[in-house]
């Protein structure tokens, strides 16, 4: 049984908690399968297109939200019909469950349409 990322709450991460292993990252990662590791899995990244530059500043905006309700915060490069979010736990320097949490949570309002 897969725990639903999706409706769990990221917590507050504290320094020196170790990152997640590329073997526990490989595990969550199962579950937000449009999201790439990156070669040492220490983080996440998937790119999002939209109609315009309108509908990406808008996820962005969106996306924002859940970053302060979450109190865990994405890099985000976007531009006209795309937007690119980067997870990582920054105090850790690697992979957190609440990366792979915010992941699940920001696939739910895109919609879940798949990067370019
Ligand atoms: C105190 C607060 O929990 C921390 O500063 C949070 C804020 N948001 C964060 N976001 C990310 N991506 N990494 C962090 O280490 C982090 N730390």
């Amino acid at each position: 049984m897969t725990d639903d990322l999706a409706t769990k709450t990221c917590t507050p991460c504290k320094g020196g908690t170790p990152p997640l292993s590329p073997e526990a990252v490989a595990h969550y990662a199962k579950q937000v399968p449009q999201w790439e590791v990156n070669g040492d899995a220490t983080r996440i990244a998937r790119t999002f297109r939209f109609r315009n530059y309108a509908g990406a500043f808008a996820f962005v905006a969106r996306v924002s939200e859940i970053a302060e309700e979450q109190g865990h915060h994405p890099d985000i490069t976007f531009g006209w019909g795309y937007a690119t979010v980067t997870l990582q736990t920054h105090k850790i320097k690697g992979l957190h469950e609440n990366d792979f949490i915010m992941a699940a949570r920001i696939d739910e309002i895109a919609g879940g349409e798949p990067a370019a």
